[in-house]
């Protein structure tokens, strides 16, 4: 197993900058308004120049969405009302403009690139599709394993890859995308084992189970990780629980975090397919969430419990349930207008603003 492209990229990932936290801190209370006017988007500003390593931080456009797609072997176990096919439908979807994360990207002037890490069946090639399938779909996580350690890996590395080569071709923001029936299951269960929550408390109802469902995802969960050997509560290995309970897209995500934490590029995470896989990004790499804001949270419970173990505070909450990337997409104008604050407001000097008295 190669794990070169993995570890090369762990390694090059830099915790914020201190000197640039302070700077930015500083140009924030200078500006013409009153200290800490702007609530959290000062936050937003100073975290991205602490990332940047630079204060102000560069604009975080043009931003780039990466949808991945993947299948689930748990889906036989009757955790969603929503049939397998619908992930490459939806993958159709995607290539084709209609789904609602093509209409949310058109809004804010990202760019939608769709990666196949996972799905169970062959895609034709398409403008605007990528191929990196591992795998067709992962094995059901209730009865051992998802996936292998080499597919784990591999997944890991093509998120890697898909976030270098966005940057390369010119993204200042990253934005995580997934689509895959079934996935707030292995979500969930990625939760649990990493922030020790129990199952109950982290389980949610998805694309809208019923009660007995929810009752049954709940418990797969439980024998998910009781088959993987993780107890929460007990710090997860991160390889052995994203690939004993995760999904493809999962894994790809955490590399897609990686990836751009490494290139310095602000990463922008969706709902709780997102959450769950920064989860991991975060156990591989401390200093990775650094580089990460969360656009938004999610009505799933799950999310609520990662981003609160990652310290991350979420910009919107809409009671969003749709992953594809929507909430981040939405994000993202804030995330701008945060940073623009930094670049083109002027100063009490400057303006000839007087300061209030001492
Ligand atoms: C038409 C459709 C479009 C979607 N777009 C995102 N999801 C979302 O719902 C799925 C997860 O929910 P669960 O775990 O309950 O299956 C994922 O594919 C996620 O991306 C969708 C789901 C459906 C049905
Ligand atoms: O939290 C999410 O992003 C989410 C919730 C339900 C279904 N798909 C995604």
């Amino acid at each position: 197993m190669d794990l070169s492209l993995l570890y090369e990229t762990i390694a090059a990932i830099e915790p914020a900058d201190p000197a640039a936290v302070t700077e930015a801190r500083a140009h924030q209370d200078r500006l013409t308004k009153p200290r800490g006017a702007l609530g959290a988007l000062e936050d937003v500003a100073v975290r991205l120049a602490g990332a940047a390593g630079c204060s102000p931080p560069p604009m975080p456009e043009p931003a780039a969405l990466a949808i991945f797609a993947a299948d689930h072997g748990v889906h036989a176990q009757g955790v969603t009302p929503w049939p397998q096919e619908v992930t490459q439908q939806m993958v159709a979807n995607f290539v084709a403009g209609g789904a609602v994360a093509n209409a949310f990207a058109a809004q804010v002037g990202a760019s939608v690139t769709v990666v196949d890490v996972g799905v169970a069946a062959d895609l034709p090639h398409a403008p605007g599709l990528v191929h990196h399938k591992v795998a067709y779909g992962t094995a059901d996580l209730s009865a051992g394993p998802a996936m292998t350690p080499e597919q784990t890996v591999a997944a890991l590395e093509a998120g890697i890859s898909v976030a270098r080569r966005l940057v390369a071709e010119g993204a200042r923001c990253l934005i995580t995308g997934d689509m895959g029936i079934a996935n707030t299951t292995a979500s969930a269960a990625l939760v649990a084992a990493f922030t020790g929550h129990d199952p109950a408390e982290v389980t949610g109802r998805g694309t809208g189970v019923d009660d007995e469902t929810y009752a049954r995802k709940i418990e797969v969960i439980r024998r998910a990780l009781d088959a993987n050997g993780l107890r929460p509560g007990h710090a997860a290995a991160p390889l052995a629980a994203l690939g004993g309970v995760g999904g493809l897209e999962h894994a790809a995500i955490a590399g897609f975090i990686l990836g751009g934490a490494a290139a310095r590029v602000p990463v922008l995470l969706d709902g709780v397919i997102a959450g769950s896989a920064a989860l991991a990004a975060a156990a591989l790499a401390p200093a990775a969430v650094d580089h990460c804001v969360a656009g938004h949270r999610s009505a799933e419970p799950g999310h609520a419990a990662a981003l609160e173990y990652l310290g991350l505070r979420p910009l919107v909450d809409l009671e969003l349930r749709l992953g594809e990337g929507t909430g981040g997409l939405l994000a993202h104008p804030l995330v701008c207008a945060a940073v623009r604050v930094m670049h083109d407001v002027a100063t009490f000097d400057s303006a000839g603003v007087t300061e209030k008295d001492a």
